[in-house]
């Protein structure tokens, strides 16, 4: 497929355009593809907070563009006492979502680079988010190869949520492995799960998967162990939103139950994240926070409530796969099979 048709090279979830924030609105994808134009780092943080860009990296990466938008608009009110100002926008920022760490990571990077500027701020801060952007995108191709280069294949693969270039700055994490383990020929087919409450599965994954012509077949979060024992893959590929030091991985609601499915049924269980996912100051699975949304969200499906009158729903969105079921972590520094503490540390280099 020529490169400028392949799904990255025409979809971003988040970029900086004319001095402003665009951030593709993927509650509607997708069958509207509508950019929000954010002019404040409060317009990116409530994008962030409701979703308009989801996906850990992403989530970094529009996080990185609102400090700019916060220095320049704090700049131009007091060349002298901007920066305090700014803290308070990032403390914003860092308040959107609390379980995706890369969030937290992108603030802290831009923090450290803010800290030593004189002057105007923005030019270098524009380029220390563009780096963050551009490194995600090297990362995730690094990982596309190390990834795929562990799936002996032909095979069919099942993945969980959205990980492509939607999560991402482009290409993605662990649908960029499935991307370059399909170029390779390594991976045949993709079972997608639709993943309930906000089918990113079905919206997102789907949706890139077909643009990129990758053969998919959507199934309901419920059908993932009947596909796994049936033969038809090799491998479950994911990815994260926070990865402890001893190798327990925060995903997407239902990752842990995929875990168990593969590994009762022989199964092989990677998880694909860049390093600014991976958290070696969070000791452990137990330890990473949990986001619980508004059980309307279960409740509904497409926006109408679909649930009973009076019935309580509980949302959280994320949940925590023990290290112990995972058979190699994949970033853009290496892999860790069978991952455990002296594994990350020493991926890590800690
Ligand atoms: C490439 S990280 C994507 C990661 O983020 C998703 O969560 P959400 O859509 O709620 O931001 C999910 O956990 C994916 O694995």
């Amino acid at each position: 497929m020529p490169a400028a048709e392949k799904f990255q090279e025409t979809i971003q979830a988040v970029r900086w355009t004319d001095g402003a924030v665009e951030m593709l609105d993927q509650r509607l994808l997708p069958h509207t593809e509508a950019y929000l134009h954010l002019a404040t780092a409060a317009e990116v943080a409530a994008g962030i907070r409701d979703m308009a860009v989801r996906g850990a990296p992403a989530i970094g990466i529009a996080a990185a563009y609102g400090v700019v938008l916060a220095a320049r608009a704090r700049y131009a009110e007091d060349p002298a006492g901007w920066r305090e100002a700014v803290a308070a926008d990032l403390e914003v920022l860092a308040a959107a979502r609390p379980t995706a760490v890369n969030l937290f990571w992108a603030l802290e990077r831009m923090g450290r680079c803010l800290a030593g500027l004189e002057g105007d701020p923005v030019p270098a801060l524009l380029d220390e988010a563009r780096r963050i952007h551009e490194e995600d995108i090297a990362a995730n191709h690094r990982m596309g190869e190390l990834g795929a280069a562990l799936i002996e294949g032909p095979c069919g693969v099942l993945t969980h949520c959205n990980t492509g270039s939607l999560a991402t700055g482009g290409f993605g994490t662990a649908l960029g492995v499935i991307r370059q383990g399909f170029a390779e020929g390594r991976i045949t087919e993709v079972f997608a799960d639709e993943t309930r409450p906000w089918l990113q599965g079905a919206r997102l994954t789907a949706w890139e998967l077909v643009h990129d012509h990758i053969p998919a077949t959507l199934i309901a979060d419920s059908a993932a162990a009947l596909v796994m024992r049936s033969g038809k893959v090799g491998w479950v590929i994911v990815g994260s939103d926070r990865i402890a030091a001893n190798g327990d991985v925060a995903n997407k609601i239902g990752t842990y139950q995929l875990a168990v499915a593969a590994r009762y049924h022989g199964v092989k269980f990677m998880v694909v994240a860049p390093t600014s996912t991976v958290d070696m100051a969070v000791p452990d699975g137990a330890a990473i926070p949990i986001e619980t949304r508004a059980g309307e969200e279960v409740a509904s499906l497409g926006g109408q409530r679909v649930a009973a009158p009076g019935v309580q729903a509980w949302n959280p969105v994320f949940d925590v796969t023990p290290a112990e079921l995972v058979d190699a972590i994949v970033t853009e520094r290496g892999v860790v099979r069978s991952p455990d503490r002296a594994g990350m540390a020493a991926m890590m280099g800690v």
